[in-house]
């Protein structure tokens, strides 16, 4: 298989395509994955709550994702590697720039960052260095205390504008790739088709050029309530590799996300 990269992304984009991602934490999981078809693997950050069971992803350390990127490296296969900074791994723009090679060192290929409009000069920096960038925008779990939950944004037209906004000014500062997580679904459509950048979304409706899942909820073993925008593909699966396989198709073919799990 070729290696998925950014160009391969970009090409979706253009020709109008969907693509797969779902997080990975370790190397069996990350081959499933892979073997699967996902073009690309996300360490995330929501380890913190789906292996360690914090309520929240603040407490994720960069020593912590360097270890699951590592894990996750030696299984990925042809799939893209994402990787999350975790929170506070922007406290200054020289922090910003050691952790991001951290990161890259570890395996890396592109690094997600959350953050608004002012992560633009940290972008920039990033970009000129060689580090890829995706910007993650909308729901950013890392601010949930100071957004009150796990809530939708974007529902009225103000936010909704400020988040075009955004992503317009971290692409211009060199972000390769856009995450919108938990928007209505025609903002989803709106920044995709206003952005040359291939624009992931998780809860952000069906038009975005990529699909995002956490791994635990497409195999339901999420405890708790779950969030609207997530689907057990375990249901109508023999076993996991089937559940990978089924997510994978059913983004590829745009059968998922459907309307109930979109806002
Ligand atoms: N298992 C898991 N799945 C995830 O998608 C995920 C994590 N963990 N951890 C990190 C973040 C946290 N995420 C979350 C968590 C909860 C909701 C949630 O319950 N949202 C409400 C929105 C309610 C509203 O404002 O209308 C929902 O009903 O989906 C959304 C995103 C997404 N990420
Ligand atoms: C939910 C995805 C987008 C994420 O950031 C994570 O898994 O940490
Ligand atoms: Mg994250």
């Amino acid at each position: 298989m070729k290696p998925i990269t950014l160009s391969t992304l970009q090409a979706y984009k253009r020709a109008g395509d969907t693509f797969s991602c779902l997080t990975a934490y370790d190397a069996s999981f990350a081959r499933a994955a892979s073997d699967a078809g996902i073009d690309v693997l996300l360490v995330g950050d929501s380890l913190g709550m789906v292996l360690q069971g914090h309520t929240s992803t603040l407490p994720v350390t960069l020593e912590e994702i360097c270890y699951h990127t590592r894990c996750v490296a030696r299984g990925k296969g042809a799939s893209l590697l994402m990787v999350d900074l975790p929170f506070m791994g922007n406290a200054s723009q020289e922090r910003l720039l050691e952790n991001a090679g951290e990161l890259m060192r570890a395996g890396a290929e592109l690094v997600k960052v959350e953050g608004e409009a002012w992560m633009a000069d940290g972008i920039r920096e990033l970009t000129r260095r060689g580090v890829p960038v995706c910007a993650h925008l909308g729901l950013t779990p890392q601010t949930v205390y100071q957004l009150g939950g796990y809530k939708v944004q974007g529902r009225d037209a103000d936010r909704a504008s400020q988040i075009l906004e955004d992503a317009r000014t971290l692409v211009e500062a060199g972000a390769s790739v856009i995450l919108l997580e938990c928007v209505p679904a025609d903002l989803g459509r709106t920044i995709t088709e206003a952005l040359d950048v291939p624009v992931i979304g998780i809860g952000a409706g069906p038009d975005t050029d990529g699909q995002i899942l956490v791994m635990h909820d497409v195999l339901d073993v999420t405890p708790g309530r779950k969030p609207r925008f997530v689907k057990n593909f375990m249901a109508e699966a023999e076993d996991i590799h089937g559940a990978f396989r089924r997510y994978h198709e059913d983004v590829k073919a745009r059968r998922f996300p459907a309307e109930e799990h979109c806002f």
